[in-house]
């Protein structure tokens, strides 16, 4: 009988939480690389440039992959056979883990997880508690399979309950558009069919946990009908052309992975998950030997890329810039940003609007300034901020046209696509919005030179900092005039790919 110690499984869960804060799984990088080599589309190719650019910084630095470090997701298959010698309780030994992770000198992740979540939205500050899973199983070792997934790619998770002769094939192309590009693609899509409801979406999270082999399936083909629908949702998914960033390209999804079980006969529950630019994850058996150290991996697993300089940028000084520069500035061109840039996301906005509504004085004096929509890791050693990558830019829709028409804002940086109300606000207002590159947060930081809080400290990574930046590498995602990158890439390359009908894209 396997006797597991208290301390061997929380340092255990601690190391792993560490580990893939800053090395990707091997698969990922191998199937992001391959993307890399055989992208067609410049915008999607260079925002993959950056995510393989920052996954090797982060494996070199033992620094976050991105700024969101996520939600701590734990699988636990435990063996009827194991003894355990401890006196905590299993979830409260896995949130202790989550606990010395998160709070870890050497490396600081962001703690992002809010209680009360109907109501105060209160900072936990030590990113518990885990989501847990857990499972009483045949054998005497406890198998631990562990994530940490970003909120941008969980709020796209979809759930639906189609009928039993409905394509599920139809349902996810259908779907996979509305999804935009908050979740970081190219990542890996995800599918529970089958069970209930709850049974699919857990699934489903297993599902984008499996190895990426989507080549080695396709080079052997498939056997039943889950891996014929891998194959076909793994082809369509890609020819909607979406890309990486939701810029336009060939490759969305590096592959779909698929969960079934059986389900009643009235039913076909079918729950969907991305998993992110930042896909984390490990694996791990304790068999009470003593904790469990990951290996290491070599720094040979990352291809040597160049990224695009200064070339063919438009450099632009943030100190002086007034609403007449940015009417000059076309969807799609690369800038490069240097001055002061203040930063503020959910909570902050949702404060400033109340204010305005309340005819208050605001903290911050927004005119002619530009706001990077950001929640950044805390610095450790001679670092000015940690990890500082863009949130997505479509939860501040809502609020844009206040910020541009009370504020004095001319400009936002932040990532993925705006709404129609969003892009209208910056139309009228003759604004602009930036993207920088979701998934490359420590690539991004190297170009922040300082980093003040100026209100709102109390809302931790959600305060209004003022961050001084150096070419900072952004592209133009929607100009004064209204034209969407994020409209037109992917119909671009839809038609490109040329396999699907138009008539599909929305
Ligand atoms: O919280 C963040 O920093 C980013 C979030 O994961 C997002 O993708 O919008």
């Amino acid at each position: 009988m396997a006797v597991i110690k208290q301390e061997d499984f929380i340092q255990s869960i601690a190391d792993a939480f560490q580990y893939i804060s800053y090395y990707h799984p091997a698969d990922y990088i191998k199937a992001l690389t391959e993307a890399y080599e055989r992208e067609a589309s410049p915008a999607a190719k260079d925002a993959m440039a950056q995510i393989l650019v920052n996954s090797r910084m982060c494996a070199e630095g033992h620094r976050p992959l991105c700024q969101d470090t996520g939600i701590a997701v734990v699988f636990l298959k435990i063996g009827m056979n194991v003894r355990w010698d401890a006196t905590m309780g299993v979830a409260d030994m896995v949130n202790e883990g989550v606990r010395r992770a998160y709070t870890h000198p050497d490396n600081v992740l962001r703690a992002s997880i809010l209680a009360d979540p109907a109501g105060e939205r209160k900072n936990t500050r030590d990113n518990t508690p885990a989501v847990i899973h857990m499972e009483v199983v045949p054998g005497d070792t406890v198998e631990v399979i562990l994530a940490a997934k970003g909120g941008g790619s969980e709020n796209k998770a979809k759930f639906t309950m189609l009928n039993p002769s409905d394509s599920i094939v139809d349902w996810v192309l259908k779907t996979v558009p509305t999804m935009g590009a908050g979740w970081c693609p190219p990542g890996i899509l995800g599918l529970g069919i089958g069970g209930t409801p709850e049974k699919a979406m857990v699934m489903a999270k297993e599902a984008i946990l499996e190895p990426i082999d989507i080549h080695e399936l396709q080079a052997r083909g498939p056997k039943n009908r889950i891996e014929e629908l891998r194959l076909e949702l793994y082809e369509k998914v890609n020819a909607l052309g979406i890309g990486a960033q939701g810029l336009g390209g060939l490759t969305t999804v590096l592959d779909v992975k698929i969960r079934h079980y059986p389900t009643h006969a009235a039913s076909l529950p079918v729950g969907m998950i991305p998993n992110c630019a930042a896909t984390r994850h490990a694996h791990f058996v304790l068999d009470g030997s003593g904790p469990v150290a990951l290996e290491p991996p070599s720094l040979d697993l990352w291809p040597k890329i160049e990224l695009m300089g200064a070339e063919g940028a438009r450099r632009v000084n943030l100190d002086t810039l007034t609403r007449q520069d940015i009417l000059t500035w076309r969807a799609g061109e690369r800038v490069l940003l240097t001055g002061r840039l203040l930063t503020g996301r959910d909570a902050a906005h949702k404060r400033l609007v109340d204010m305005i509504g309340r005819g208050e004085k605001l903290p911050v004096d927004f005119t002619n300034r530009f706001i990077y929509y950001v929640g950044p890791v805390d610095p450790v050693r001679d670092e000015v901020v940690g990890p500082a990558g863009p949130t997505t830019a479509t939860r501040m829709d809502k609020f844009t046209d206040t910020m541009l028409a009370k504020t004095g804002l001319i400009g936002m940086v932040g990532k993925a696509e705006r709404g129609p109300q969003a892009i209208e606000a910056i139309r009228k207002h003759k604004a602009v919005y930036c993207i920088a590159v979701g998934g490359a947060a420590y690539l991004v930081a190297k170009a922040i030179r300082s980093s003040k809080v100026l209100a709102f400290p109390e809302l931790g990574m959600e305060a209004i900092y003022e961050f001084e930046v150096k070419d900072m590498p952004v592209t133009v995602a929607v100009d004064a005039h209204g034209n969407s990158v994020h409209t037109t890439g992917p119909a671009e390359w839809r038609a490109k790919i040329g396999k699907l009908p138009l008539a599909v894209t929305t």
